[in-house]
């Protein structure tokens, strides 16, 4: 029950220190997503990419500086309960009239989750659910930007809209053709719309900020003719010549969803308010759920506590139970699913067999080092939990058996909040999307039968998309370690994504060689390994013999992807990464690119078909 009277003296000055603290938070935030739009104009790639990595940190220093402040100041860990009941309602009462409450809450309850015992982690004291609405906010400050801005064509035609689509944005390097690139997105529109009769409300709608990664920027918004909306995006580059340009037209869901992939780094986005962008954002892509969007404009820690609402909420309405993954199991990793939920949770195993030579600290190092690089569209995103709890009854005992053979360190089984239920409390956890792994693909393609067109299409498109994913994971100077099938997982889209990262290493820091010649006969005759192997010795002439085992897996791969195997190909990339290039990997399809055939990047254009019959 709340207190009808709010009369803890120090509770209104928690509140608004804890408060203080999330504005803080989120004006850094802003700021060095702000700064995007200057980095892509002056092409500083390397300030990006660090930009990118760095501001993945600024909310856990934030929520540590704010515990700080509240322990010095208010000795917080020592108030009773009662004054963190009127807390929360101050808080309340300061989210008003906020523009970005929904984090604000989640800021509140990040400082007081490290203050307050577990046992109070519920309602009255933090927000398990939101208690401040996101509908409809906007800024009263007539300086405002509007969330996004409505073009329509009554006194104009399309080539002038989407002139001043482009132009209002206001990008201080010039257009190395804007006319021609104008004509060509006209274009794409037109064959896109077909003979369609513009209806009285056509217009176009696009979002006030542009979407920064890496060497791109990308324009968002739809078209609305009638009842049908058509989402689009305009990737706009350097070109050659150092003018800007715009690359390609993506249209429609799928093109938007690779375009916000979870394999992805998060995007530079200045924005006031953000569920105003989400809710846009949703209205391209029904199917991506909030959190992931959140996550994918930088918030990840929003981005997380509604993974966490929603799977709670899957977890009351469904009553299937955990198990082992399918697959190969890992010799780190400890990895379950629940089947009717497209997410793998993973734990680190307590001890590592041979020929595995690692930490707990290592492997946690690695999945940092991923969460922090450009992904590249290659490596799936983790959320990392600590101190999850189950329901046991969904537990399958084989799993707990598991778990108890090989993470007992992870592993409480008790009654945590005393409610008379048993849980299974994990110490530690990494989930990530659930994909299917490669080498149950390959098999359901070989179990079809590859004289089936379908089947052999299917084994065509996953193992160019594997070659593709190595060149993609080159392209942003890393290099996977253990390149087996099992270590790679196909997603519904048909990307062929990595998520085995504890032997992942920068391209840079391998050395790449040629296995010397053999010293004697008996060296060339045995099948060992005879020669001397440093730690971070790659030999990619030994890569066919554990991956192309299959004559048709063979076939395909060296008709697309044999200079994978050429020592040649690993060190001259390395050598342009050293000199300080930054390779361009897209986030859609190259052939989609206006000036495309001129010059692919690493990759190949993928064919088509990636689905099984
Ligand atoms: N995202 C995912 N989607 C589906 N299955 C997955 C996913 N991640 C892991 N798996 C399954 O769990 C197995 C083990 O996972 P992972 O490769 O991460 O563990 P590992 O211990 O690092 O493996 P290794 O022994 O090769 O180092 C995989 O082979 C796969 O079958």
């Amino acid at each position: 029950m709340f207190p009808e009277r709010l009369d803890a003296p120090q509770a209104w000055s928690i509140a608004r220190a804890m408060m203080d603290g999330f504005n803080r938070h989120y004006r850094l935030f802003r700021a060095e997503s702000a700064r995007a739009k200057h980095r892509f104009e002056t092409a500083d790639w390397h300030g990006q990419q660090r930009a990118q990595r760095e501001r993945i940190e600024f909310y856990d220093l934030r929520v540590k500086e704010c515990v700080r402040r509240l322990d010095k100041e208010f000795q917080a860990g020592t108030l009773p309960m009662a004054v963190w009941h009127q807390v929360k309602l101050h808080y309340i009462g300061l989210m008003v009239n906020h523009l970005q409450p929904e984090l604000a809450e989640t800021f509140f309850n990040s400082v007081t989750t490290k203050i307050l015992h577990r046992t109070h982690f519920q309602n009255d004291f933090i927000f398990v659910r939101p208690a401040v609405s996101t509908e409809y906010i906007e800024s009263d400050d007539p300086a405002a930007r509007p969330t996004y801005r409505a073009y329509y064509p009554q006194a104009t035609r399309l080539p002038e809209m989407v002139t001043a689509i482009v132009q209002d944005f206001a990008l201080q390097r010039p257009f190395e053709d804007l006319p021609r690139d104008v004509a060509l997105v006209v274009h794409a529109i037109n064959a896109r719309l077909g003979s369609v009769k513009w209806r009285t409300n056509f217009q176009i709608q696009v979002l006030t900020s542009l979407f920064y990664r890496n060497k791109g920027a990308y324009l968002v918004g739809k078209v609305i003719n009638g009842y049908a909306e058509l989402p689009f995006a305009l990737p706009i580059l350097h070109g050659e010549q150092g003018g800007l340009i715009i690359d390609a037209v993506l249209f429609g869901e799928a093109d938007l969803q690779m375009l916000f992939s979870f394999a992805r780094a998060y995007f530079m986005v200045d924005m006031e308010v953000p569920s105003a962008y989400v809710q846009f954002l949703r209205s391209l892509m029904p199917r991506k759920p909030r959190g992931e969007l959140y996550t994918a404009l930088g918030l990840a820690k929003q981005g997380k506590t509604l993974f966490y609402r929603d799977f709670l909420h899957h977890l009351k309405y469904s009553s299937d139970q955990f198990r082992i993954a399918p697959g190969i199991k890992g010799m780190v990793m400890l990895v379950f699913d629940l089947p009717s939920f497209p997410y793998v949770f993973k734990l680190i195993k307590d001890r590592f067999p041979a020929p595995k030579d690692t930490t707990r600290e290592q492997v946690k190092a690695k999945y940092l080092l991923v969460k922090q690089h450009d992904r590249v569209g290659r490596m799936a995103d983790t959320l990392e939990y600590s101190l999850v709890a189950f329901p046991r009854e969904r537990f399958s005992d084989a799993l707990i058996a598991e778990i108890q053979q090989h993470a007992p360190s992870q592993l409480e089984i008790s009654d945590r909040d005393g409610d008379g239920r048993q849980e299974v409390i994990i110490r530690h956890l990494y989930i990530e999307r659930r994909m299917v792994p490669m080498n149950i693909h390959l098999q359901e393609c070989f179990d079809a039968g590859l004289e089936q067109p379908e089947a052999r299409s299917a084994l065509e498109h996953a193992v160019v998309e594997y070659g593709n994913a190595l060149k993609d994971l080159v392209a942003a100077n890393i290099f996977p370690g253990d390149m087996l099938w099992k270590n790679f997982g196909i997603t519904r889209n048909g990307k062929v994504v990595f998520y085995d990262y504890d032997e992942i290493e920068y391209l840079t820091d391998c050395h790449f060689r040629r296995v010397p010649p053999p010293r004697s006969e008996d060296d060339e005759l045995s099948g060992e390994v005879w020669w001397p192997v440093g730690p971070r010795d790659v030999f990619p002439e030994t890569f066919a013999p554990f991956l192309l085992g299959n004559p048709a897996v063979r076939e395909i791969f060296l008709r697309h992807h044999a200079d994978l195997l050429d020592v040649q190909f690993w060190q001259s990339h390395q050598e342009r990464i050293r000199a300080g290039h930054v390779y361009d990997v897209f986030p859609y399809d190259v052939q989609r690119r206006f000036g495309a055939a001129a010059h692919f990047p690493l990759s190949q254009p993928s064919p088509v078909s990636g689905a099984m019959p």
